[in-house]
């Protein structure tokens, strides 16, 4: 891109290429791409503006959790819109991010894919209402992922272990697994089997992760909450 603006009435930190703006500039030529990343809940006074600013070839990409297609046709004007569900490994490159838009065409359509590419993967939803289950398993799924990290490292200190040697086992444990199960191509079930030796150590702590109501309903259950979080504010709840 030739210039990134970034327009947020906080103070966000900024790199020093990126210019600042405290509200949507007014008069402005028409952007290649605007991506809305504000609270679904301030979008209809954040984006009063858009329409007048973007023009028929800005493409117009919300992040925002649950709010659909049909309702950001009334921020984007006559842009092209898009819904994008990324996640925070973006930031260190390995994100991944959904994709839909109705009637793309096949320019808009490699440009959206090759902006996303530069923070991850990217896959293309087949049908809208696919975000709420996406959402709840890719956009929220980091975060149950670090939980997971922070249970790992306290139940290590309960272990006797001290915080700061089972905090870095508990990371390190849970960088190691994922680098290697992006690296090899067995599927999570055979990875965990070579983990698992007959009557070993593994195979005592996986029947305890897996007693009632076991960490798969668990998930579940997270999973379903999410997704129903993210209905709710489709919603406007
Ligand atoms: N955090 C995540 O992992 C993901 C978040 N999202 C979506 O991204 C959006 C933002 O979420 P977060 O970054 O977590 O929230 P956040 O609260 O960290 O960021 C929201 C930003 O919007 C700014 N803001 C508030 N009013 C504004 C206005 N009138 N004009 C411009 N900017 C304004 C705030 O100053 C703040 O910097 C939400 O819609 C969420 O659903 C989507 C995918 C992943
Ligand atoms: O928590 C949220 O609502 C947003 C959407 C996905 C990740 N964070």
């Amino acid at each position: 891109a030739e210039a990134v603006v970034v327009v947020d009435p906080g103070s966000p930190v900024v790199p020093a290429e990126v210019e600042l703006f405290q509200a949507l500039p007014e008069g402005a030529p028409p952007p290649d791409v605007v991506v809305l990343a504000v609270k679904p809940q301030v979008a209809p006074a954040a984006l009063a503006g858009l329409p007048a600013l973007v023009g028929p070839e800005t493409i117009v990409i919300s992040i925002m959790a649950g709010t659909m297609l049909a309702e950001l046709a009334a921020f984007s004007g006559d842009a092209i819109t898009v819904r994008a569900m990324p996640n925070t490994p973006a930031a260190v490159g390995k994100g991944v991010t959904a994709l839909f838009a109705n009637g793309l065409s096949d320019d808009a359509r490699v440009s959206i894919e090759q902006l996303f590419a530069r923070t991850g993967s990217v896959v293309w939803l087949e049908a809208e209402n696919q975000f709420d289950a996406v959402t709840a398993v890719s956009g929220s799924g980091p975060a149950y992922v670090f939980r997971f990290i922070e249970a790992l490292a306290a139940a290590g200190e309960a272990a006797g272990l001290p915080p700061e040697l089972s905090e870095k086992l508990a990371r390190a444990t849970v960088v190691g697994a994922a680098a290697l199960a992006e690296a090899d191509p067995r599927s999570p079930r055979d990875l965990r089997a070579a983990v698992t030796s007959p009557g070993g150590t593994t195979q005592a702590g996986l029947e305890a992760l897996d007693a009632d109501p076991g960490l798969p309903a668990l998930v579940r259950a997270a999973v379903r909450a999410a997704a129903g979080r993210s209905k709710e504010l489709a919603e406007g709840r």
